[in-house]
């Protein structure tokens, strides 16, 4: 318990600039003081003894606004910083070296008991504050949440998922959209990114679609150069040209 006590503060004072000495930690951090309250509640927990688990767990929520199920599997070295209105499911599980921002939710969507219904995050992930991660899929090691993302699917590991529904971030696809907005006319991110805008997201679908298919001529041209026809110049049907080797070029 003080070992796992000891690292708890250790890795706040590695992770967050504000912390100024381990006492200052220790003192007036609210998550490390509902992490404790979380050892006790998840022993009892084990133990069959739900009512104490839950009211040491309720307990946590008074003294610090973070409510953590006392189902709930908490790896080692996570920091909940600032931590009001965070809320943690019974079936969730946070890996080692996590770090949780205030109002992040690792919440269910099912209704059935004794199904796991909340995320697992694997080692080191970040959850910026006031995302939902919501369901029981797993957030991969060292992925990252953006503040106030809504995540509904897994998230592979080393990946950052933003926005409401959360993508995933992909840098390469992204400069191409970039690309595609600049030939078209506009700024692709002049154009705002909030998903709930029905004409960003009319546009973003409009550029998605031009940068996939601008992907798939490209795949065509190489298979139909590499298949022997010649492309440059004006197109001709030959004797050679089967209409029907199209759709195996194609993926
Ligand atoms: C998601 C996050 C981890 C990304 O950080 P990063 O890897 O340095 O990424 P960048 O800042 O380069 O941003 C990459 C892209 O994602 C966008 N983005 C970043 N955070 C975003 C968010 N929360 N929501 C929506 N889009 C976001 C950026 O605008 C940028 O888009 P662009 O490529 O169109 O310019 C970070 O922005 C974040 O939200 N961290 C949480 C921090 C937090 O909650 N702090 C609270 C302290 S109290
Ligand atoms: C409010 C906030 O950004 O918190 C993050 C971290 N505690 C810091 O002070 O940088």
């Amino acid at each position: 318990m003080f070992e796992h006590l000891r690292e708890d503060l250790a890795s706040v004072r590695e992770r967050d600039p504000a912390a100024r000495s381990t006492w200052e930690v220790l003192t007036c951090y609210p998550g490390i003081h509902a992490l404790i309250l979380h050892r006790l509640a998840h022993a009892a927990w084990k133990r069959g003894f739900y009512w104490v688990g839950r009211f040491v767990s309720h307990l946590g929520r008074f003294l610090t606004g973070i409510e953590i199920h006392p189902g709930a599997r908490i790896g080692r070295r996570v920091f909940i910083d600032h931590g009001m209105g965070v809320v943690i499911g019974e079936t969730a599980e946070i890996g080692d070296d996590c770090t949780i921002y205030q109002a992040v939710t690792l919440g269910g969507t099912s209704l059935y008991r004794g199904e796991k219904r909340h995320p697992t995050l694997g080692k080191g992930v970040v959850v910026g504050a006031g995302a939902k991660v919501l369901g029981g899929f797993t957030v991969g090691d060292g992925a990252k949440i953006g503040s106030n993302a809504v995540v509904v699917k897994p998230v592979p590991a080393g990946a950052t998922a933003v926005g409401n529904p959360a993508r995933v971030l992909d840098p390469e696809r992204d400069s191409a959209r970039e690309q595609k907005a600049e030939q078209i006319g506009f700024s692709a991110y002049g154009v705002t990114r909030d998903m709930d805008d029905p004409v960003s997201k009319a546009l973003h679908g409009l550029l998605d679609h031009a940068v996939e298919t601008d992907r798939r001529f490209e795949v065509l041209v190489k298979r139909l150069e590499a298949a022997g026809f010649k492309l440059d110049g004006e197109v001709e049907a030959t004797d050679a040209f089967d209409p029907s080797r199209l759709s195996k070029m194609v993926d």
